[in-house]
């Protein structure tokens, strides 16, 4: 008997393009929601464009918010709950988009993202990645009903955060790879579909570096292409393997160590250029990754990270314990490995 099912979570509209912030309600419209609406921020995204929120949507509470946690999921649950609201909007980096995510599934209702920054591939996604302790959950929740991604809003965010986008996609290279070591050697469920998908952004961004430069709008255009192509990749697969691997978990474990030394994208691009090296040695395609993060402007050493180079081998020998997801760590890398490989690469 044929018994394999799936079910692939996608938005159902996704606005892209200069100004389309203000087509917010419209896109709402759309959805034939029912229910107020329930804003979900954090500081500096609501000063650049709560109001712009507020102006279609006459009277909306809203929750900023600092850091993304279960409590502050908890918050925005109770909040919502309060005001009675049918769905939530998140307008924000990551953090807010992961928490509102959350928040979503929670209270059995829909939301709808809107970025600030095209610095993560968690604007489409039906991941959410929140910390807890010594670990960090990548929860199952809906997809948001609607992506509204103002290019002109994103181009004018400051540059670095659509580096940390870059870095992010650039990453997808290396999460693959692990993907595919995992298939093999643990027998995890591999998509053919969703880890061509991913590779094949990840190289389309490479193909456009060019284009890439601070002051274009056209580079948030073609960042934020890449990011919904990467969610989607991530709602194929019913996990976010094709967009987090080992140097995801290298990252996360700085989150730890050091919070808040760099951004998630940064952290996960310097990660990519080590895990490369672990995957293919010396001679191996760490120095292509290495070159697309430097020509984007992304870091590429611990300096740069502003990360000193003890905290980066600890973070990279304890990667592992993070979360039980096979990758190229395996059970761990020793201490002389990690300098080695931290060396040779140049990160440290
Ligand atoms: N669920 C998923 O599939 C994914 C989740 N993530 C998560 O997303 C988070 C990383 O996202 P980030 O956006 O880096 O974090 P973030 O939400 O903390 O934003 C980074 C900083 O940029 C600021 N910011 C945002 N828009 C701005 C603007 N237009 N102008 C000035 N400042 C602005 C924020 O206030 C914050 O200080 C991590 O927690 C990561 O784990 C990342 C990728 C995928
Ligand atoms: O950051 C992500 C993909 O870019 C999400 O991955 P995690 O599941 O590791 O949080
Ligand atoms: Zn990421």
């Amino acid at each position: 008997m044929f018994d394999k099912s799936t079910w692939i979570k996608l938005p159902r509209n996704v606005l892209q393009g200069h100004g389309v912030l203000d087509d917010l309600s419209a896109a709402v419209d759309e959805l034939y929601l029912s229910g107020d609406p329930f804003l979900v921020t954090s500081p500096s995204p609501d000063r650049i464009a709560g109001d712009r929120v507020r102006d279609q949507f006459d009277g909306i509470s809203s929750v900023s918010l600092d850091r993304a946690s279960f409590e502050s999921v908890e918050r925005v649950v109770d909040a919502a709950r309060e005001a009675g609201a049918g769905y939530l909007i998140a307008l924000g980096g990551g953090k807010p988009i992961d928490v509102a995510k959350m928040a979503s599934d929670r209270l059995d209702c829909g939301f709808i993202s809107v970025p600030t920054a095209a610095s993560h591939d968690g604007i489409v996604s039906g991941r959410s990645s929140i910390p807890e302790g010594d670990t960090r959950h990548s929860v199952a929740a809906d997809p948001p009903l609607a992506v509204v991604a103002d290019t002109e809003l994103l181009a004018e965010a400051p540059w670095e955060l659509t580096t940390a986008g870059c870095a992010d996609i650039i990453s997808n290279y290396t999460a693959v790879k692990d993907w595919e070591l995992a298939h093999r050697l643990k027998n995890v469920e591999y998509s053919e579909y969703a880890g061509a998908l991913s590779q094949m952004t990840a190289e389309m961004l490479v193909g456009s570096a060019d284009s890439i430069k601070p002051g274009l709008e056209e580079s948030a255009w073609i960042v934020t292409k890449a990011l919904v192509s990467s969610g989607v990749a991530m709602s194929i697969a019913g996990s976010s393997r094709p967009a987090s691997g080992a140097e995801h978990l290298f990252s996360h474990q700085l989150d730890r160590i050091a919070p808040g030394r760099a951004l998630h994208g940064h952290q996960v691009g310097v990660g990519s250029i080590m895990t490369e090296y672990f995957h293919s040695g010396a001679r191996g395609e760490w120095t292509d990754i290495r070159d697309a993060l430097s020509t984007m402007g992304a870091p590429t050493t611990a300096d740069e990270l502003g990360i000193d180079d003890g905290t980066i081998i600890e973070a990279l020998t304890t990667a592992h314990e993070i979360r039980d997801r096979y990758t190229i760590l395996g059970n761990g890398v020793s201490e002389e490995a990690a300098i080695e490989a931290a060396t040779i690469t140049g990160v440290i």
